[in-house]
């Protein structure tokens, strides 16, 4: 160690030399600022490349190769880079800054990018051999034409190991939950509720309920998510049993002889104050369901698993729209189960942002990533079923447009997108219900969930979601998804 440098050369046994830090370091500190020594591809082509530099050589911003001096070279690669680094063409220099506060003697590392064509000394209990690397893909190291192309890396994932349902302490996620301010729901926001359209049928004989609401159970219809409304209102000595808020209503059990079914305004949401429930309760029996302090949902090992490896799929499909000459913003929903249909597979999907290609300025990667599950719900929702053909006729369109709530896309599912998603597309997926939303790069200046604005806990707006922010990989300004920070992603 020199002086009082922040780091110092080591050894560790599977990856050669590192770079380790010599004291503590502050997140955001510049650790190094290499010089680069640049040449020609032409150059690299007949000789770099038959050499041992070929190990420590990446491509420059010019398409030139460069190999770093100082202990630029020296950095070791990993998944969770606690180094970042910007290529600065101005001075023929790369600038290395930590991503997060560092503790004495650990290790500093770079993140190479998805081709490595070596084998992680993390990932060594997985099976499989390294990725080769990409020519134009790679950031980092490995550019000579290799021989044979093997497969993708097995990739090492962090939380894979140990028991599924294990609940991880916060400190201790990948990820940083939004901590919206305490709120209440006002009289106001009672009143810009959205109401949806449910199917109910009225029960004269009181002695049928027990028998319809076992009929319920049997055919699934128990299980939707309803959990926020009665089943039951009475009504008269009789009762209205609360069917099902689908598209069209189900067929009743012949034995029963009940009237047809018809179509109520039913609240969307539980009551959070006494207040609403009042008023919610003149549509609908509600549920009385007051925010708890704190409330969040528990992380367990086997979510955060699944969910790093979704992270890494989109930062690679960010990659490839990047090459397509796209802007590099991703926004994926996983698994989509039907319900009630535990056989279908799950449905994903996945959008790129698609303004550049389509010189569209609404084409965002989280608009079109919705508009795919729209297309989806559309032909899955083609025919009417049995129940309403058997009816009096219904113009099929003027069906649809009647039904409120059928457009709630997203319900129970997630949404990660690499860029915090713009005021427009926050908006959309609050008119979607989604769930939650993970996002890997917060976008300061035009992000609507938390950073400009945050759209879901606006006054007046009456559905929720979740949000967080994936800590890795760390800046957007020095990252390889950067983009100009006031686009609107
Ligand atoms: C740019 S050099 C880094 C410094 C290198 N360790 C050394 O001693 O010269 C890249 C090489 O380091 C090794 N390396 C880097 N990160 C590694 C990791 N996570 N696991 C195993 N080997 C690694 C690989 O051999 C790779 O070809």
């Amino acid at each position: 160690m020199l002086g009082n440098s922040p780091s110092h050369l080591n050894s560790l046994e599977g990856k050669g030399r590192g770079v380790f830090a010599s004291h503590t370091i502050q997140r955001q500190t510049i650790v190094e600022i290499s010089p680069v020594l640049l040449f020609s591809s032409e150059e690299y082509d007949l000789h770099g490349k038959y050499t041992i530099l070929d190990q420590y050589t990446f491509k420059w911003t010019d398409g030139r190769l460069a190999l770093a001096l100082g202990l630029g070279s020296l950095f070791n690669h990993s998944e969770t880079p606690n180094i970042s680094y910007t290529l600065d063409p101005s001075t023929d220099s790369i600038r290395y800054v930590t991503v997060r506060d560092i503790e004495p003697d650990e290790e500093l590392c770079i993140f190479y990018g998805h081709n490595l064509w070596f084998r992680p000394v993390e990932s060594l209990t997985s099976i499989g051999p390294a990725a080769m690397p990409q020519e134009d893909e790679d950031e980092w190291g490995g550019l000579s034409a290799l021989d044979e192309v093997t497969g993708p890396a097995e990739r090492y994932t962090p939380f894979q190991d140990g028991d599924p349902d294990e609940i991880i302490p916060d400190d201790d996620l990948p990820l940083v939950r939004f901590k919206p301010p305490p709120e209440e729901e006002t009289m106001e926001s009672v009143m810009t509720m959205i109401l949806v359209q449910a199917w109910v049928v009225d029960i004269f004989d009181p002695r049928q309920i027990t028998g319809m609401l076992k009929w319920l159970k049997q055919v699934g219809l128990e299980s939707q998510n309803l959990g926020h409304l009665k089943r039951i209102r009475k009504k008269n000595g009789g009762a209205t049993l609360l069917l099902t808020t689908s598209l069209y209503p189900p067929t009743l059990p012949e034995d029963f002889d009940l009237p047809e079914p018809y179509k109520l305004l039913v609240p969307i949401s539980a009551a959070l104050t006494p207040k609403s429930l009042n008023l919610k309760s003149t549509f609908w029996p509600t549920v009385y369901a007051p925010p708890r302090k704190g409330e969040a949902e528990d992380w367990s090992r086997g979510k955060i698993h699944w969910a790093w490896e979704i992270v890494q799929q989109i930062l690679e499909a960010a990659d490839d729209a990047k090459s397509r000459g796209e802007l590099p913003i991703v926004a994926h929903i996983p698994a989509l189960h039907k319900k009630n249909n535990e056989d279908q597979a799950p449905v994903s999907f996945t959008a790129c942002d698609t303004r550049r290609s389509t010189t569209h300025p609404l084409r965002h990667a989280v608009i079109n990533v919705i508009r795919r599950v729209a297309d989806q719900r559309a032909q899955a929702n083609i025919s009417p079923p049995q129940a309403l053909l058997d009816g009096p006729p219904v113009a099929l369109t003027d069906y649809e447009d009647t039904q409120n709530g059928v457009n709630y896309l997203l319900t129970s599912l997630t949404l990660f997108t690499t860029h915090e998603p713009c005021i427009m597309c926050s908006m959309a997926l609050i008119h979607s219900r989604v769930k939650e939303v993970i996002y890997i790069y917060p976008m300061a200046k035009t992000g609507g969930c938390g950073s400009v604005a945050c759209l879901p806990i606006l006054k007046g707006v009456n559905h929720r979601f979740g949000i967080h922010r994936w800590k890795l990989p760390g800046d957007i300004s020095t990252s390889r998804h950067g983009i100009d920070d006031s686009i609107d992603a």
